[in-house]
């Protein structure tokens, strides 16, 4: 079982590349300089550790159930694929993605839980999944859903004011009861041949494609590669830190103010690359009909951010929904006609030629 196993520790050798350190339970008291912090972290590297979340049962319990889905059959698990036509929920197989734009294959399995279908059970929203992931939905999956989008909500709220924007524009553009992308995660990748590891990804360089990721990591292989540079520094796991990193419809809302950092997953560093790792993220997306655009009309700091960067362009011309399918599709091996193909799943990455 994940959670109890005893691990090496992350090796002291390794270039890291530190985040801020940001206490949840500060931030919900409004401490002010818990919340310049937060602010620092997320127009920065777009990567903070949160500590003091309170939801270190719920993670515990998740691990659980990713390890009793990764253990069913091959042939069960493949029931549940989430397919190819752009939809994120249910299993993920291995080298189903992949990782560059040259077809390399990811090495990671995912399963991927709609909060939709997680709050709506026993009614299926979108699709049904494994038995092991059924079986706990209402006991591991909904407490873990609830807890990932307090905390998540939370720390959108203090943005949305640190922005200068209405109270709630960015709440509503999250709305609970809309269908959106927004779904739990949990992911195993086996060790990699130590021969390959040091750049073989597992998951590939990419920007999340939502709005505010809240993951869990035991293990190393996270690595960011920080802007301006373009070497890949790990992100040391911290017990009881959660990683919290901002996707591109955040960029997107803030005409760039706030950062969606390139990231991608590795071998872990020395002995701890002969473990299982797992992961587990809460990923909270924008509602399926919210357009993606600069809110420059909500924000005079917005307003000027965009004005400042006429290069960029902060106005998607697509709802979420389409944003994020396009995203998930073009990097299923599937689908890949060649290099194009790869570089149309691509967002905000401020380096697309990095990978
Ligand atoms: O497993 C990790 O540490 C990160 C996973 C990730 O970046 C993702 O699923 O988007
Ligand atoms: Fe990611």
């Amino acid at each position: 079982m994940p959670g109890l196993m005893s691990f090496p520790p992350f090796p002291e050798d390794v270039p890291t590349h530190p985040l801020l350190v940001v206490d949840y339970q500060l931030i919900k008291g409004g401490d002010l300089n818990e919340i310049d912090k937060l602010w620092d972290a997320a127009t920065h590297l777009g990567f903070w550790y949160l500590k003091n979340h309170g939801a270190d049962e719920e993670v515990a319990e998740m691990f659980e159930m990713g390890d009793d889905t990764m253990k069913l059959p091959y042939e069960e698990k493949i029931k549940y694929e989430q397919g190819d036509e752009g939809m994120s929920f249910g299993y993920k197989k291995a080298g189903a993605n992949a990782v560059d734009e040259s077809g390399v294959l990811d090495t990671a399995e995912f399963i991927n839980v709609s909060k939709d279908d997680a709050l709506a059970w026993p009614r299926a929203v979108h699709r049904t999944y494994p038995s092991t992931v059924e079986a706990r939905m209402s006991s591991t999956i909904q407490p873990f859903v609830r807890k990932s989008l307090e905390i998540n909500h939370t720390l959108l709220d203090i943005l949305n004011k640190k922005l200068g924007l209405p109270e709630g524009a960015l709440a509503e553009r999250h709305a609970i009861d809309e269908p959106s992308g927004s779904e739990a995660r949990c992911i195993r990748t086996p060790p990699m041949h130590s021969d390959t590891s040091e750049n073989r990804a597992a998951i590939g360089a990419h920007t999340d494609f939502g709005s505010l990721s809240f993951l869990h990591n035991r293990l190393g292989g996270l690595q960011v590669m920080v802007p301006g540079t373009s070497v890949w520094q790990y992100v040391k796991p911290i017990p009881g830190h959660a990683i919290c990193n901002l996707g591109d419809a955040m960029t997107i809302f803030s005409g760039g103010i706030l950062k969606s950092n390139l990231h991608r997953v590795v071998s872990p560093p020395k002995e701890q690359g002969r473990y299982v790792r797992w992961s587990l993220v809460f990923f909270t997306r924008p509602g399926n009909s919210v357009e993606l655009r600069a809110l420059i009309d909500e924000s005079p700091l917005i307003a000027d951010a965009v004005a400042a960067d006429p290069e960029r362009n902060f106005n998607t011309g697509v709802a979420a929904k389409d944003w994020f399918a396009r995203r998930i599709k073009n990097q299923r091996i599937k689908n890949r006609a060649g290099p194009e193909t790869w570089r149309a799943s691509r967002g905000m990455e401020h380096q697309p030629s990095a990978a």
